[in-house]
């Protein structure tokens, strides 16, 4: 396949979702997980804040063993009035988090921080993708949360899976509720130059 590296990169994400985005972007990495526990940013912090500081703390957890690359760290949460939410643990919680959402809008938000061992960090940016959920019924919940899909995904749903049939409307990058938004991941490469576009003799 035709990659548009002109730098090294590793994806810190043990995401089967991030490492499938990159891969279609047509972007080569290494992948090495950030073993970080991420309980140690308050779940009061506001959204936009709270996945900023968790992509970092990946990035910046990573990046020293990699000198000569460029470390790609990103969060991933659900948030409405203003609460987050992540995983779900276990069938009750998967069920509490679908109800909420049912019939409403919540915000899917994003972050990435690329950096370097020898920079600060280099880029963090945070993308909001709104969606809407349709109206479901408890029979529907309750037969989503025992597809086990909802347990490794933040508001315990999966768009590109099962899940697509709870969504109705969405506003904004797609591959951003995924895990990853490759429109501005993509630009952010480009302008750190660690990707181009033009093949170099
Ligand atoms: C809302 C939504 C989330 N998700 C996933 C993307 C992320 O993998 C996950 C949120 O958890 P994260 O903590 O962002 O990521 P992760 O634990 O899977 O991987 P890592 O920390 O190693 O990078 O939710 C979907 O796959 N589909 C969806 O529709």
């Amino acid at each position: 396949m035709k990659t548009i590296n002109k730098e090294k990169i590793v994806l810190a994400s043990g995401s089967p979702r991030r490492k499938a985005l990159m891969t279609q972007a047509g972007i080569a990495f290494k992948i090495h997980v950030a073993d970080i526990d991420e309980s140690i940013v308050d779940p009061g912090t506001p959204p936009e804040n709270y996945v900023c500081l968790l992509s970092k703390i990946k990035a910046r957890a990573v990046a020293p063993n990699y000198p000569d690359a460029w470390t790609i760290g990103a969060d991933t949460i659900v948030a409405i009035d203003n609460t987050i939410l992540g995983k779900p643990v276990g069938h009750l919680q998967a069920v509490t988090m679908l109800s909420r959402l049912s019939n409403r809008e919540h915000s899917v938000f994003t972050a990435f921080t690329i950096t370097r061992p020898d920079a600060h960090d280099v880029v963090t940016r945070v993308i909001n993708t709104r969606v809407r959920f349709k109206k479901l019924s408890n029979d529907e919940i309750n037969w989503y949360a025992d597809t086990g899909e909802p347990y490794d995904k933040a508001g315990g749903y999966g768009i590109q899976g099962i899940g697509a049939f709870l969504v109705k409307e969405i506003s904004g990058s797609y591959t951003n509720v995924v895990g990853l938004p490759v429109c501005e991941l993509i630009d952010a490469l480009a302008s750190l130059g660690a990707i181009r576009f033009k093949e170099t003799k």
